[in-house]
């Protein structure tokens, strides 16, 4: 067990907590981007601060894929800006840092190569020459051992079900070690076994100090691990603070949420709609 340190009621010395390193770990202030001709961020402000867990809510092409995107670097703002661990998006080069996973694609990509070998791919974008240490092998072997498929390490990912692909990318990102994990929709279409498994990577995750930002359509299992929920609706900022709670208990389609509002404003989340 770990020891406690001791008080001392005589001496009143406030209590220092963490050094406040304030600066986020991602910064977006005033994001505006567009997708073809059309605006699909209209001046969003996103923080997320070391060691916070925010979840990116809201309905079918709120933007909360492109919020995301454009954090990454995949998708180029038209105007505000983006910084990430403090440095500007356009200077910084310090990608081992951040673990992204995509919205639903597949780790097969014709290619064929085995759960290890994709995975191994995430750990070697951190390093500078194409060889492994036994370090990097055993950080492999930890992430896949983390999202349950050590018995299907050496089988081609071409032979896995959804679920599975979307536990090998998640392995993918976690090899890296990142500091930082931007999931997008991790929880879609997959069964309730594999949620949980997610459930409890990231549980570890978070308790090892990562930052996470996770893109949801609703809470789920992932709810008592979220400190702040950032809601999206057409492309803006609806909500930032306390995760809505009627979400995911009667998400149910169709149903267009009216939560009450700590100022007694009803907050719609418009998550379904
Ligand atoms: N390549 C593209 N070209 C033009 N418009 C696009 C493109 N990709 C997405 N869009 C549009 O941009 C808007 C925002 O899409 P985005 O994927 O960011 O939404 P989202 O909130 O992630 O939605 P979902 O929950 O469905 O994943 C949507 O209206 C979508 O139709």
């Amino acid at each position: 067990m770990e020891a406690t340190p001791a008080m001392d009621p005589v001496i009143s010395e406030p209590v220092m907590s963490e050094p406040v390193t304030s600066e986020p770990v991602i910064s977006v202030r005033g994001g505006t981007a567009a997708l073809g001709s059309r605006p699909v961020l209209r001046g969003i402000d996103l923080t997320v601060n070391r060691g916070e867990v925010v979840a990116l809510l809201g309905a079918n092409g709120s933007g909360k894929s492109t919020a995301v995107r454009s954090v990454i670097g995949q998708v180029p703002l038209t105007g505000g800006g983006i910084s990430l661990f403090g440095t500007e998006l356009r200077r910084f080069r310090d990608w081992g840092r951040v673990g992204y996973v995509p919205q639903r694609t597949t780790a097969a990509s014709g290619v064929p190569a085995t759960v290890r070998e994709v995975v191994t791919s995430g750990r070697l974008s951190r390093k500078r020459f194409g060889w492994l240490s036994r370090a990097d092998r055993a950080a492999v072997e930890r992430s896949i051992e983390l999202v349950g498929l050590a018995d299907r390490a050496r089988d081609s990912v071409a032979a896995l079900s959804g679920g599975q692909h979307q536990r090998v990318l998640i392995a993918r990102a976690l090899a890296a070690d990142p500091e930082l994990l931007i999931m997008d929709e991790p929880m879609a279409g997959i069964d309730l076994a594999s949620q949980e498994i997610l459930a409890s990577t990231l549980r570890e995750q978070v308790a090892g100090g990562a930052t996470v930002l996770l893109v949801m359509h609703e809470l789920g299992p992932l709810e008592p691990l979220i400190d702040r929920a950032v809601v999206l609706r057409d492309g803006c900022v609806v909500h930032d603070g306390p995760p809505p709670k009627a979400v995911g208990q009667h998400a149910l389609p169709g149903h267009d949420h009216v939560h009450p509002h700590a100022a007694g404003e009803p907050l719609r989340t418009g998550l379904l709609t």
